[in-house]
């Protein structure tokens, strides 16, 4: 199935007001309308994009042209618009007819659409009414409304391209919108979820309500690491990137570093992107008696790669011995060296377990770890 996406946007946008029409004018760094594309270009089922424009818009819309989208003239209403949209799409099986004006559609919303096209004649977004209706003549109200089976109806509008243009061709007087149009041959809409989100920018106060849903919203992550490495032969201990000399030394396959190994497992958890043996087999010799700064260096990249700024570490060593006290600055410090962030934003802390289990009958180091990222 080919399926085409047709971009209104050839009103005057007179109720917005404006030096030019709506669909051109700035939102969150860019123009409206390339907001609404946006939603579509990416989308893997869409296989040709027409935008419909006014003749006085074609030079703030030639620059659409080098995307692969096809640029046609539009008409005196809306419904004349899509008429010699759909002229340019006969050669696709299927239709999705937005307004420009709705640059905040989500990938759900168009989703949604596309998949009750496959069992319907056409299918659309509708909100369903929440507030109380009135009847009213400007300032009094003169009766109510049911709002039982009341919806109010989003774009983008699915449909078969023979079936909406032989709708079209037959449709006399103004629409409301496409479905009103395939209504009146008999097709049978599906009402798909739509979304408050995807409001259509009407007055000039639509553009900050539109502004709040593209704004990008801070994303903050938290992780947690664990780890444990039992003490063997050797005269120090590799901690938190720090030579603490100590009678015995950590088993490994790599440095044993726990406190590092600790802090990685925490970033790649806050990341959603495993843990360290995942990244750095075990089995792997390569990374026999490695230095375990390699993995934090990976773990932080990973992190600035996925956009994301470590905020802060918090490392819990567990250990009768060695003593971490006069060790902890250096740890700090280089802790946070490897990572990219200033020292005060790393916390290396110790505790014993009152000689309890494991770590208090000296047979190894445990650690725990907590990061926090943001992406701003
Ligand atoms: N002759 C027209 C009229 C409208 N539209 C498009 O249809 C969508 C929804 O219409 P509306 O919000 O009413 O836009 P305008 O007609 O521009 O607004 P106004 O009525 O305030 O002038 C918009 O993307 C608009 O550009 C169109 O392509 N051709
Ligand atoms: C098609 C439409 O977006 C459905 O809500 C709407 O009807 C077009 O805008 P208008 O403000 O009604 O002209």
């Amino acid at each position: 199935m080919t399926l085409a996406v047709l971009i209104v946007a050839a009103g005057r946008g007179t109720r917005a007001g404006g030096a030019t029409a709506k669909q051109w004018q700035p939102l969150c760094g860019r123009r409206v309308i390339d907001h609404t594309l946006a939603a579509f270009t990416g989308h893997p089922a869409v296989n040709r994009i027409v935008v419909v424009i006014h003749p006085d818009d074609r030079a703030q819309a030639i620059s659409l042209e080098t995307l692969g989208i096809t640029l046609v003239t539009g008409g005196a209403d809306r419904a004349a618009s899509v008429r010699n949209g759909l002229a340019a799409v006969q050669d696709c099986d299927s239709v999705l007819i937005h307004d420009a004006a709705r640059p905040c559609v989500s990938r759900a919303v168009i989703d949604g659409v596309i998949n009750a096209l496959a069992h319907n004649d056409g299918a659309a977004p509708g909100l369903a009414v929440s507030d109380a209706l009135w009847l009213g003549d400007g300032a009094q109200v003169t009766g109510t409304q049911d709002r039982e089976g009341l919806f109010a109806a989003q774009t983008p509008q699915g449909f078969g391209v023979a079936s909406i243009t032989a709708a079209h061709d037959r449709y006399d007087g103004p629409a409301a919108d496409d479905v009103a149009v395939a209504r009146a041959v008999g097709m049978r809409i599906a009402i798909t979820a739509g979304s408050a989100d995807n409001l259509k920018i009407t007055t000039a106060a639509d553009f900050a309500r539109a502004a709040r849903t593209l704004e990008p919203k801070m994303d903050i992550r938290t992780g947690n690491g664990f780890d444990v490495h039992a003490f063997g032969p050797g005269d120090h201990v590799m901690l938190c990137g720090v030579k603490v000399p100590h009678p015995q030394g950590l088993v490994g396959h790599s440095d044993a570093d726990v406190g590092m190994h600790t802090v990685t497992d925490a970033i790649y958890g806050a990341l959603a992107k495993g843990d360290i043996g995942q990244h750095f087999p075990p089995t792997d010799p390569q990374w026999k008696g490695a230095a375990s700064d390699i993995f934090l260096r990976h773990a932080a990249g990973l992190a600035r790669d996925m956009g994301f700024e470590v905020s802060n570490v918090d490392c819990t060593l567990i250990c009768e011995t060695p003593k971490i006290g006069p060790h902890a600055g250096d740890m700090q410090a280089t802790l946070a060296d490897i990572i990219g962030i200033d020292p005060d934003r790393v916390s290396v802390k110790a505790t014993t377990s009152e000689r309890l289990g494991f770590t208090g009958r000296g047979e190894g180091i445990a650690c725990l770890a907590t990061a926090t990222l943001v992406k701003p």
